[in-house]
Parts: C-alpha cells; sequence; structure tokens
C-alpha cells in the first residue's frame, strides 16, 4: 500500500498537547534533514494550530538542535495583505515563533503583498519563481515538511472546495474569492504540495471533526474535499485533537 493511500495518525487529548507533539516531531525532522542534506526547508501554514505549533517550537527545549541559520521557511498560502497586517500568516510566524530564532532573513520567503507586486497574479507569480529556484528533487522543489491547517470545509493551504485554484500548473496560484476572508491570497499549488517529502495536516477543535472524517474517507475526492488530496512524497501525517477525531470510525 502506498504511503498516499495510509496516512499516518497521531493523536492527542487537546489543542495544546497537540502543539507540543507537532513542534516535537518538527524540531526531531528539521535536525535530522540538516544532518542528512545540509539543509531544511519547512512550509508553514496560517490557522490556530499552526500557529499554536510554532509557539511550541520556541518553548521547546528542543530548538535550541537545530540550527535556524539554515533552515529555509516558505509558506503554504498567504493573504494578500501588506507586510505587517495582523492578517497576514507571516505576521503570526514572526510573534509566535520566527523573532525569537536566529534565521537567516534571506531564507524567509515570505509571499509579496499589494505594496510589493503589481497585483496578486504577480505575486503568486514571483513566489512560483522563488520555489522554481530552489534546491530541486525530480525538477519540484525540495521540501521537507509541509504543514497544512484543515478548515471545517476541508480546504487546505488556500484551495477551497471546488475553487477554480485547485488546477493550477504552477507551483502558486492566485485566489480571488475565498470563501474565507480575506478574499484574495496566494496558495502553493496542489503540485507544489504534492512535492513535500512530508506533509502533515493539523486539525484541532469540534469544528473540524467533519471535515477530518470526510478527508479520511474511502474515496474521498480532492475537488470537494481538499485535505484528502494533500500527500507528502515520503509521509503524510494526520496530527488531531480528539475533538477533532470524534467522527472517525473506530
Ligand atoms: O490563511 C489561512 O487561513 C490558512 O492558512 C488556512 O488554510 C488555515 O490553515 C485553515 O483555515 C485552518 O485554520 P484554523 O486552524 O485557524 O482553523
Amino acid at each position: 500500500m502506498s504511503a498516499e493511500r495510509s496516512p499516518e495518525l497521531v493523536r492527542r487529548p487537546d489543542a495544546s498537547a497537540l502543539a507540543d507533539a507537532v513542534a516535537e516531531r518538527l524540531l526531531a525532522r528539521i535536525a535530522e534533514a540538516q544532518q542528512q542534506r545540509g539543509r531544511a526547508a519547512v512550509v508553514l501554514t496560517g490557522g490556530g494550530i499552526g500557529t499554536a505549533t510554532l509557539r511550541s517550537v520556541a518553548a521547546a527545549p528542543g530548538r535550541e538542535t537545530v540550527d535556524w541559520s539554515r533552515v529555509e521557511l516558505w509558506w503554504g498560502d498567504e493573504r494578500y495583505l501588506p507586510a505587517g497586517d495582523p492578517d497576514r500568516n507571516d505576521t503570526g510566524a514572526d510573534e509566535a515563533l520566527l523573532r525569537a530564532v536566529p534565521l537567516d532573513p534571506a531564507k524567509v520567503h515570505r509571499v509579496a503583498g499589494p505594496e510589493r507586486s503589481e497585483s496578486v497574479e504577480a505575486s503568486a507569480a514571483d513566489y512560483a519563481e522563488a520555489l522554481g529556484a530552489a534546491p530541486a528533487r525530480d525538477g519540484l522543489p525540495d521540501l521537507d515538511v509541509l504543514l497544512l491547517g484543515v478548515g471545517p470545509d476541508a480546504h487546505v493551504a488556500s484551495l477551497f472546495p471546488e475553487h477554480p485554484a485547485q488546477d493550477a500548473d504552477g507551483l502558486a496560484v492566485p485566489v480571488h474569492d475565498s470563501p474565507k476572508p480575506p478574499p484574495t491570497r496566494v496558495s502553493l499549488s496542489w503540485r507544489a504540495i504534492g512535492a513535500a517529502r512530508e506533509v502533515w495536516l493539523l486539525a484541532a477543535g469540534g469544528e473540524k471533526a467533519s471535515a477530518v472524517a470526510a478527508a479520511l474517507a474511502p474515496g474521498a475526492e480532492r475537488r470537494t474535499t481538499p485535505a484528502s488530496g494533500a500527500h507528502g512524497r515520503e509521509r503524510t501525517v494526520w496530527f488531531l485533537d480528539d475533538a477533532a477525531a470524534a467522527e472517525l470510525p473506530g
């Protein structure tokens, strides 16, 4: 059975224990990638549990095991708003972790907002170009761990059910009319998400339970239930708290 068909499940009682579990495993995975390849590339997610995970990383003793100057950071999606806007995903990441660790700013790959790009199309094209220039494996960006929050409608990154952004061929796609505000965003495409060695889906809270059950049900379709289509090349892991796992069979 391929990794695509059998994701791993990690379950914790609540969101706080879940964030700690993701943080611990993320630090270990980064340290391991740096040992193997001298670098690590991580794709961050916005959202409550994604940001809580970064706070847990900041507080973890294991944070010293990582050479932060050799970590490349990307985002799975970004809201098309000016730098520093409190609704941008990278603003939350800055506050939760990024300011507290000695990253190389040249390796923190932020999506340009309207003050640095002519349009969301131009911003997505620039992001795709930057990703395309990153160290590659089989012609696609070599991303070690790609984190994805899961919406109550089962969206991941800014790929929403039935949304045309799912059809993009490039590595990053402009998103208009997002059903979750704000409406204008840049998202990684399915192609970029599927390039990651490991995709980790994070869901906490009862409002995610039906999306989680739908995405993990046999025969789930990516078009209508995007989280079902997020798979890493080597591993796919679902991190759930008890409330988010409540509608899984068994
Ligand atoms: O920009 C965003 O809104 C996100 O990146 C989005 O994909 C998010 O991760 C999910 O909606 C889960 O968010 P919560 O964990 O806050 O529910």
